[in-house]
């Protein structure tokens, strides 16, 4: 049987929703999901008008019920859903209620496995008590440390005769891999409903699962940090800010020229003004693809200047940042040494190596660790604690994503404020 694919309007205006999901169908979506954010900003009126404006096509409604499950899913069924999610973690008399209020309305029950410890038993039980489909699913923020629904589909699918249904940040590759694991409804939202070209993007999909075998694709698993940095090449320091809930850059510190693309970890140097010795020595514990960071105290005496960076450079180390003064300007533009400072003089000091390497410093007025993650450009200077640096990585190319889709809605003719409907969302 050809698998289904349902595209998740994880929205908040139910007028862009529509308008996503029209391209999403152009696109070969079968099945249109009202999503929680959606149906938590709309209500059932977002499954009402997805209803009335999709006709042959099923509406799921992404209830996510944890309690009273009879009353939601008659809600949702009345307002024209065909299936109906409730949470896989809730107590078994909201599962049996909400199955007899599916029976009644003539819906599908769908249980959704999200932060279920036991997935297989868990799902099991929930055949047992009469739920149509189970859904494998890890959700948007648990996608962002890491976690994925395909690592335990294939025993979920194994373990229960009724449909199985996966999302959890599917892009066309993992989706393929999903119906070869056995699933037969493919969810997915952030990777169609957030690109520019919605109907190309659910195509892509919709391709990919139609061709997918039933050889599952193990995609190369790379090492993480090598993960992280090719997610931050791809994404800028704005959308890393907004990422972090708009955290600051650091202040007064700017790239020596346009054009720097610079990411890695932090090797870090506590200095005394224009003593270069300590900032210099760094170049020899940095390895390739490190950032070296450092705290000057000074704007008016240098520490660092052309000869260090172009050892640098040799070494392939990523970039150096300092609070302070940089020298020697003209000649770094040209090698092309990505170099962020807050000042720049002529002037050095001498090489006294009273500094201190590796050690928590400050910088521009963020605290950095050494191994942190550091990324600058055109805007400035981020700075990623390393045990976040996944995550954020990850949350950085959604905001990425999302201002794609919103830049081409703004290309076809909106502005801003109508794209996202600023009135309407302005504190009461
Ligand atoms: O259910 C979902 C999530 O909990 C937000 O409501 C998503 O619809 C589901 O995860 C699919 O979206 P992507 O993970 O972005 O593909």
């Amino acid at each position: 049987m050809r698998p289904i694919l349902q595209v998740a309007l994880d929205e908040v205006e139910l007028e862009r929703a529509v308008a996503i999901a029209v391209e999403a169908v152009a696109g070969g979506a079968d099945y249109i999901e009202a999503g929680t954010p959606l149906i938590k900003s709309e209500g059932m009126n977002a499954v009402r008008t997805l209803r009335e404006n999709f006709r042959d096509h099923v509406i799921v409604a992404d209830m996510k019920t944890m309690d009273t499950g009879a009353i939601e899913v008659e809600m949702a069924i009345k307002s024209g859903a065909g299936i109906v999610s409730i949470l896989g973690a809730c107590d078994d008399s909201t599962v049996e209620d909400a199955v007899r209020s599916a029976r009644k309305y003539g819906g599908k029950l769908m249980a959704d496995l999200i932060n279920v410890g036991d997935a297989v038993s868990r799902a099991v039980r929930l055949q047992e008590l009469g739920v149509d489909i189970i859904c494998v699913h890890v959700g948007v923020d648990q996608q962002m440390v890491g976690k994925d629904p395909l690592d335990i589909l294939k025993e979920v699918r194994s373990a229960v005769s009724i449909e199985v249904a996966v999302a959890g940040g599917l892009n066309p590759e993992s989706a393929a891999s999903a119906v070869a694991l056995g699933a037969g409804i493919v969810i997915v939202g952030g990777n169609i409903i957030r690109a520019r070209d919605v109907t190309a993007s659910a195509r892509r999909v919709r391709e990919s699962i139609d061709a997918a075998g039933k050889q599952y694709i193990v995609s190369e698993k790379k090492a993480r940090d090598e993960e992280i940095r090719e997610l931050f090449m791809q994404v800028s320091t704005p959308n890393i800010s907004d990422a972090m809930h708009r955290a600051p850059a650091m202040r007064d510190i700017k790239p020596l020229y346009e054009g720097i693309k610079m990411v890695g970890r932090a090797v870090t140097v506590q200095n005394f003004p224009g003593d270069w010795a300590k900032p210099v020595e760094a170049s020899d514990v940095a390895q390739k693809g490190e950032v070296i960071v450092i705290y000057n105290g000074s704007n008016y005496i240098a520490p660092w200047g052309e000869l260090a960076s172009r050892g640098c450079q040799q070494k392939g180390i990523a970039g150096v940042v300092i609070d302070g003064a940089i020298r020697d300007v003209d000649d770094i533009k040209r090698i092309k040494f990505p170099a962020f400072a807050s000042a720049s003089v002529p002037n050095a000091g001498d090489p006294k190596g009273m500094g201190e390497i590796n050690v928590e410093i400050t910088c521009g007025g963020l605290k950095v660790r050494p191994g942190d993650w550091i990324i600058g450009d055109d805007n400035g200077v981020m700075v990623v604690p390393a045990e976040r640096a996944y995550e954020v990585a990850r949350r950085a190319l959604e905001v990425k994503k999302s201002e794609d889709r919103v830049r081409a809605e703004i290309e076809r003719g909106k502005t801003l404020a109508q794209v996202m409907d600023l009135y309407k969302w302005e504190k009461k």
